[in-house]
């Protein structure tokens, strides 16, 4: 199957090869999921929680794109989070990988024709936020598209409204009844310290961002930034699934240009490595993170 970018903006994935693809799911998981995961980079070890696990790997589902980036495994795992069925995304598609939008988010969409009706995405991403420190974690109140406002999104072209209604709001994308249980959770924890809710954005990457960038999007309001994310919640709330998200701040967004170094370096550059180092360091506390936050959806009727 060719998932190239195409001038038409046919999306591969109808109606039809998604429900291909479920039948083939369903046939090898025992329970319907309830609650999707989504890892971010690094962030693979959440998926670690799940009992009674099945995993399979992306590319062995018929016509299913493949993860080209270090820090995504590539596979699904079905099975439990203290007892609620759950579907867990070890690896995600990104733009820069080459892949539309729509492919990106079209997991999303697989995960509606499953059964799942909550969305839990996480994401590695820099902070703007001049609060914010490294290893800190950022609940998503709100996303800035600017992928959208530049005329991409998942749902481009010819609309299935079996996937939902072309025209649908944003306004409350991040599910506040979710949020309220979350902040509970965040006390209880102790985790005050660390925990800051703002707004995500999405660019395309796969270059980290210059340090006009990061004056451009500090000035528009964002506060964390990555590559992901925002397209999956679009996707989910086109269909009718409640999402949280949140960032793990891997690295803080410089806004002074560094000094180069002699290795030619330069002093506030980030790299992928430190990104995927913070999400290991953080993958205990993530996990129960998680943990208790698929508890507190699945108690909501
Ligand atoms: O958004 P996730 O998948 O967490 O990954 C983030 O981290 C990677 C860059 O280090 C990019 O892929 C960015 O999107
Ligand atoms: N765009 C972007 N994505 C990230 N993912 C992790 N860190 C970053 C960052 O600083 N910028």
């Amino acid at each position: 199957m060719c998932f190239k970018m195409c001038s038409c903006n046919n999306n591969i994935y109808t109606y039809e090869k998604l429900s291909e693809i479920k039948d083939f799911l369903k046939e090898k998981i025992k329970n319907e999921p309830k609650i999707g995961i989504i890892c971010g980079s690094g962030l693979g070890s959440l998926g670690n929680a799940i009992a009674d696990a099945v995993s399979i790997d992306y590319a062995d589902i018929p016509d299913f794109p493949v993860s080209t980036v270090e820090g995504h495994v590539g596979r699904f795992i079905f099975g439990h989070i203290r007892g609620t069925a759950v579907a867990c995304m070890q690896g995600r598609f990104h733009y820069y990988e080459g892949y539309p939008l729509s492919i990106c988010a079209m997991p999303v969409r697989l995960m509606k024709l499953l059964g799942v009706s909550y969305l839990i995405a996480s994401n590695a991403a820099g902070g703007l936020n001049p609060k914010y420190k490294v290893g800190d974690i950022m609940l998503q109140k709100d996303h800035f598209n600017i992928m959208g406002l530049a005329g991409l999104g998942p749902h481009i072209g010819p609309n299935d409204s079996r996937f939902g209604p072309r025209f649908f709001p944003m306004t409350n994308a991040y599910d506040e009844s979710i949020l309220n249980k979350v902040r509970q959770i965040v006390k209880d924890l102790k985790m005050e310290n660390k925990v800051h809710e703002g707004v995500y954005t999405c660019v395309g990457g796969p270059n980290y961002e210059t340090v006009a960038d990061v004056r451009a999007l500090i000035s528009l309001g964002v506060d964390s930034v990555g590559m992901s994310t925002v397209h999956e919640v679009i996707a989910a709330r086109q269909c009718g699934i409640r999402c949280f998200a949140f960032s793990l701040i891997t690295n803080i967004c410089s806004t002074e240009y560094g000094t180069t170094t002699e290795d030619h370096s330069c002093s506030t550059e980030v790299h992928s490595e430190e990104v995927l180092k913070v999400g290991k360091d953080m993958e205990d506390e993530l996990r129960i993170f998680v943990e208790e936050i698929v508890e507190a959806i699945s108690q909501d009727t």
